[in-house]
């Protein structure tokens, strides 16, 4: 039997909270690179934001698990926040490589065009492009330049797809901050997601220290 090797693509985030950002995003690769399976992957210790932690992981957990729950080709990968250590995607996606996607999957790891803008300084970005391809979709704000990028990082030709989409003004900070004053959420969440946040009281009492 011959077997086809499977197209995955990864998102990586904080997703404190998951939002209707993230997830049209994510269907929207899921198109355009015809993607069998995306796995939202929430970080344990996000390397940018180490300084105050983010809400715990059982909790970005549970609502993603919501967020996906009626999309059969989204799933979600713990990996990360099931780890005590800073999250790089270097060193995640060589594990995955060599527990999970061991049949020549082709990777993709999506992110929005902030990220991509920084993507030189994360952490061995080369190690990055030999395990995944990246998806960029373009977030307001934000130029996607790959020029510039391939200036830095001349590895990255040919392995990065833009992935047309409408942009989409939604952050989780601004959502936390919307909680935080008592403003509405519905529809910049799933209602399943907003109803978790509410019952927990996540957002409510967030330190001056808000993470960037
Ligand atoms: N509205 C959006 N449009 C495009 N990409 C997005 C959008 N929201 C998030 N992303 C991308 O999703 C990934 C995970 O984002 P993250 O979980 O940090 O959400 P965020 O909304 O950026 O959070 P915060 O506002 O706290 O920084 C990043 O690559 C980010 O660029
Ligand atoms: O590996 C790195 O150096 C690195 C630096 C910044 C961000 N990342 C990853 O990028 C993803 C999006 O990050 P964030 O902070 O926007 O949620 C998430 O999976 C992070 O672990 C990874």
């Amino acid at each position: 039997m011959v077997r086809i090797a499977s197209r995955v693509g990864i998102f990586g985030g904080t997703f404190d909270p998951p939002h209707l950002g993230h997830l049209i995003v994510a269907e929207l690769a899921r198109d355009a690179l015809q993607l069998d399976t995306v796995y939202f992957m929430p970080a344990g210790k996000p390397p940018h934001k180490y300084r105050s932690a983010p809400s715990a992981g059982r909790h970005r957990v549970a609502m993603l698990e919501r967020a996906i729950a009626d999309n059969p080709a989204f799933d979600i990968l713990t990996i990360e926040v099931e780890s005590e250590r800073i999250s790089y995607t270097a060193d995640t996606l060589e594990t995955l490589r060599r527990t999970m996607f061991t049949h020549g999957e082709t990777l993709y790891f999506i992110m929005g065009g902030d990220s991509l803008a920084y993507f030189h300084t994360w952490r061995d970005p080369q190690r990055i492009l030999r395990q995944a391809h990246l998806a960029v979709i373009a977030r307001p704000g934000w130029t996607i330049d790959l020029e510039t990028l391939e200036t830095h990082l001349p590895e990255a030709r040919g392995r990065v797809e833009i992935v047309n989409a409408p942009l989409i003004e939604i952050s989780s900070s601004d959502i936390r901050r919307r909680v935080r004053e008592g403003r509405t959420i519905r529809y910049f969440v799933p209602d399943s997601v907003a109803e978790y946040i509410y019952t927990h009281h996540l957002y409510v009492n967030v330190p001056t220290t808000e993470y960037v």
